[in-house]
């Protein structure tokens, strides 16, 4: 079947269709029923029983694949390469997983995982789930606040962390940023299991912290515990509007099921197939694509601890492939801007035999033509575009390569997949006719593997997805349709910004900045960036009578989102200005400043308090006044 009578057939019968993907997974007991709950808040597969990592490992040493390469790290930074079994990943799971029961560890307690990209954090995501444990992966690139936030909303029972991370010339140590976060956090959990690593070596603190090994010596291995379909699989914590990150709760029954069908039909591979998604395990693409999905499919997963450029070279890429034979590479295409940069003409993509590669997926961040184009011509493969959010946890649209690729125009990631009914919506909840630009959304229920709630969200989620349109999941993304039903996604209509396929709150950098001592008042914009997508920027207000330079202030602020956000920010820039451009209720004009920053046109506001104000935004970012379009008064002004 194509993508239209495979949607179609979604259409007809939601719930049989999915029935019918649930029967790709073993289960212990198989569910009677897809979807049951009362809207608008549902549940999927809730009277099944299973264990996720029964699926994505025991089960193909089951079947006599326990030879066949789970894992494969390739570690530019360390210079190492290894290769683990389904077999071994089994033994390492059940080793850790039994450690983790006999510390007390039990099915529903949280664990927050604080490790790179190392074998040993799958293992750890694994062992989680093998108990049934929920875990919460934290990216390494994030401060020790952010993890100390996380720690307080999820109250681990345990942390597995590793000691350290390793960034292009230079080693990131996790044991202080793990020891600071957890002075700062009011939770505290009752122990933490280290692992160390050459590059740098943790203190570990006596009654608190034991050595990754140590934890696990003597310890039984431990079988895989059945949960209900519902039970909470992981908690992923992403940007909010304020300072506390929402944490997405994904259930064990739906998130598989609808993995695994999105590995064979999104992604057209089957079992064995060598899969690389070139992410992070800290995001959610690397919680679907590169463990979940792809071990519940049986496929060779890539976990490459390097970057695409200087890791050594902009061929990082072709020689992963190369020698991994990898058939499927998925990644953001801020990788791609990166290499294309260091390598315009592509010189280094023909050195290497890429006759393994089949498609390229991009996601995470708007693909610009220009990039797509260039990867199109220098690999010679699809290049596929996709769309999706860390609260679904797989694409709402895409070209699905397993189904049969659809002519898609670039600058679009595609048609809705199947169990997402999308629309696009005017400030009222109609639906805006195609071309027109409105609120995305998607009709509930949402498809399995689809976030549950918010944990300890409360009425955070329904107020924060499910309020703006009465029926609809409020994607935070506005765009338009074509007649054909290919989605464009423009801009977000919230706060959050894409920077480097990092979705970043600017309202929780204004917190930080708003705690400088010097600062009255302040805004963050995101800024075009031609590496990136965007770059926040900082917008300064002083305290009458500051006395600092302005220079030195904005120096502190950089170095402040840096300490309490993390390197990961990219907050690089700070401005010192008079005045903040406000409407006349006070709403301070981010848009407006973000478009004269990117030296976009723009209009002057009808409510705009003090025109002039604009001007010496301009002048402060650019060191002139900028045109703006018909360059006149205020809109509605007589
Ligand atoms: C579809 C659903 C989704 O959207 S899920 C999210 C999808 N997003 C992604 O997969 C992210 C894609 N981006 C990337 O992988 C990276 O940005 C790539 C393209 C590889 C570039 O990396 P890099 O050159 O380090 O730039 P960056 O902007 O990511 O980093 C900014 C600073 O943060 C640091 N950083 C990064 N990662 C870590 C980490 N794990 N641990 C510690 N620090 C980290 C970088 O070193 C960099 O620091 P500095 O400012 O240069 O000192």
């Amino acid at each position: 079947m194509g993508y239209r009578e495979t949607y179609e057939a979604w259409r007809a019968d939601p719930e049989g269709f999915w029935m019918e993907a649930a029967r790709g997974l073993d289960w212990d007991r198989f569910p009677t029923r897809a979807l049951t709950g009362e809207a608008p808040v549902h549940r999927w597969f809730a009277d099944g029983t299973l264990n996720t990592c029964h699926e994505c490992v025991d089960r193909h040493v089951a079947a006599g694949k326990g030879d066949r390469p789970a894992i494969v790290h390739d570690s530019p930074v360390t210079g190492t390469k290894r290769t683990l079994t389904y077999g071994e990943l089994r033994d390492a799971t059940a080793r850790l997983a039994g450690a983790l029961r006999r510390h007390g560890v039990l099915s529903g307690d949280r664990v927050v995982i604080y490790m790179p990209m190392i074998p040993e954090a799958v293992v750890a995501m694994l062992a989680c789930a093998r108990i049934g444990a929920v875990h919460s992966v934290v990216f390494g690139g994030f401060a020790a606040n952010e993890l100390a936030v996380r720690l307080d909303d999820c109250a681990p029972k345990a942390v597995i962390a590793a000691s350290c991370g390793i960034e292009p010339g230079r080693v990131v140590e996790y044991g202080p940023l793990l020891q600071d976060a957890l002075e700062l956090a009011a939770h505290a959990p009752e122990f933490c299991v280290v692992l160390q690593r050459t590059e740098a070596e943790s203190r570990l603190q006596p009654g608190r912290d034991v050595d990754w090994h140590d934890f696990q010596d003597g310890a039984e291995p431990a079988g895989c515990v059945s949960v209900p379909g519902d039970h909470p699989a992981y908690i992923l914590y992403t940007s909010g509007t304020t300072g506390r990150p929402k944490g997405v709760v994904r259930t064990a029954g739906g998130h598989l099921v609808a993995l695994r069908w999105t590995m064979q039909n999104v992604y057209g591979v089957r079992p064995g197939d060598v899969f690389w998604t070139a992410s992070d395990v800290g995001w959610v693409v690397g919680h679907s694509y590169i463990v979940y999905g792809p071990l519940a499919n049986g496929n060779t997963t890539v976990l490459y601890e390097g970057k695409p450029v200087g890791t050594p070279d902009a061929a990082a890429f072709w020689r992963v492939i190369e020698e991994h034979r990898v058939g499927v590479l998925f990644t953001a295409p801020t990788a791609f801007r990166a290499i294309k940069r260091a390598d315009p003409g592509g010189a280094l993509v023909d050195r290497h035999d890429l006759s393994s590669l089949r498609a390229l997926f991009l996601a995470g961040e708007r693909a610009d033509p220009d990039t797509v184009d260039w990867a199109k011509a220098k690999l010679g493969v699809p290049v596929i575009d996709h769309w999706w959010q860390t609260e679904t946890g797989w694409a709402i649209a895409a070209n699905p390569l397993g189904l049969g690729l659809e002519d898609v125009p670039t600058g679009s990631p595609g048609r809705a997949m199947p169990g997402y009914e999308v629309a696009v919506l005017d400030e009222g909840g109609a639906p805006v006719p195609a071309g027109a630009l409105g609120s995305i959304a998607v009709r509930l229920p949402l498809p399995p593997g689809t976030l549950a709630g918010l944990w300890n969200g409360g009425e955070r989620f329904e107020k924060t997805y499910l309020s703006a349109f009465p029926g609809f999941y409020a994607t935070g993304d506005a765009g338009t349709t074509d007649e054909d039903g290919n989605l464009f996604v423009m801009a977000r209509t919230d706060d959050v910004i894409n920077v480097a396929g990092h979705r970043l709150s600017t309202g929780a950098m204004e917190e930080v900045l708003a705690g400088h001592p010097d600062v009255a008042e302040c805004a963050v914009i995101g800024v075009a960036d031609e590496l990136k997508g965007q770059l926040p920027l900082g917008l300064l207000c002083l305290n009458d009578g500051a006395a600092r330079p302005p220079e030195d202030v904005a120096a502190e602020c950089v170095a402040r989102i840096r300490a309490e956000i993390g390197p990961v920010a990219a907050f690089r820039t700070a401005v010192v200005v008079d005045r903040l451009p406000k409407t006349r209720s006070g709403k301070i004009l981010r848009g407006t400043m973000a478009a004269i920053a990117d030296g976009r046109e723009w209009r002057m506001p009808a409510t705009i308090d003090d025109p002039a104000i604009l001007d010496e935004i301009a002048v402060a970012l650019h060191g002139r006044r900028r045109p703006r379009t018909g360059d006149r008064r205020p809109e509605g002004a007589s």
